[in-house]
């Protein structure tokens, strides 16, 4: 099984909150049919089964902090267990987060063959996530931990991007687009992979 998992093709899509990910990702999904994992989506789901465990993941992402690598990384590998032998390919949404996220996933699953780096600028985040708030419901959708997230973000994950552009992996998305013109680019780097 864990040889299965090391030889799938693995995406990363790294970019700042609400930069356009999970947007991105769907319409991968839709064309491609790569299995979608978002590292943020499998947290929220934790915590909406109000577990133990679901209460103090909920306290860190309220305040826009990062949750402890072992819990991301254990949810994202075994979701992709469970689906190894009907995927494509994987889409990892929102992970790593910081260079030693990814050094662990590479240890405990596998090599990415490709970091779709989804760049927009941090006043479009901030826009984006303030409308979304309106109808997401999610508790971190707020100026304040909008704030500490996007701070985050340039801090810790940025560096990220330098990591992986010395292996050549990193293909760079204007997000700035209307989401079809960005699709566009996004398709072209998946086209690109052999
Ligand atoms: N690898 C990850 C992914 C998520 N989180 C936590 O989960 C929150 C929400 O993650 P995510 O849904 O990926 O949020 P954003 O990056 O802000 O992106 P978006 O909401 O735009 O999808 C983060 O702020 C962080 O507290 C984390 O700690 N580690
Ligand atoms: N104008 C525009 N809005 C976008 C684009 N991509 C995403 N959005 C909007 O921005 C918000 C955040 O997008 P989402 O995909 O959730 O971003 P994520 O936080 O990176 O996963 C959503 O409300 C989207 O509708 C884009 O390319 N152009
Ligand atoms: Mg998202």
């Amino acid at each position: 099984m864990a040889d299965k998992i090391k030889d799938a093709k693995i995406i990363f899509v790294v970019g700042g909150p609400g930069s356009g990910k999970g947007t991105q990702c769907e319409k991968v999904v839709a064309k491609y049919g790569y299995t979608h994992l978002s590292s943020g989506d499998l947290l929220r789901a934790e915590v909406a089964s109000g577990s133990e465990r679901g209460k103090t993941l909920q306290a860190i992402m309220q305040k826009g902090e990062l949750v402890p690598l072992d819990t991301v990384l254990d949810m994202i590998k075994d979701a992709m267990i469970a689906k190894v032998d009907v995927s494509k390919g994987f889409l990892i949404d929102g992970y790593p987060r910081e260079v030693k996220q990814g050094e662990e996933f590479e240890k405990k699953i596998g090599a990415p063959c490709l970091l779709l780096y989804i760049d927009a600028k941090g006043e479009t985040m901030v826009k984006r996530l303030m409308k979304r708030g309106e109808t997401s419901g999610r508790s971190d959708d707020n100026e304040e931990t909008i704030k500490k997230r996007l701070d985050l973000y340039y801090k810790a994950t940025e560096p990220v991007i330098a990591f992986y552009s010395s292996r050549g992996i990193v293909r760079k998305i204007d997000s700035e687009l209307p989401v079809d013109e960005v699709f566009g680019h996004v398709a072209k780097a998946i086209d690109g992979l052999k």
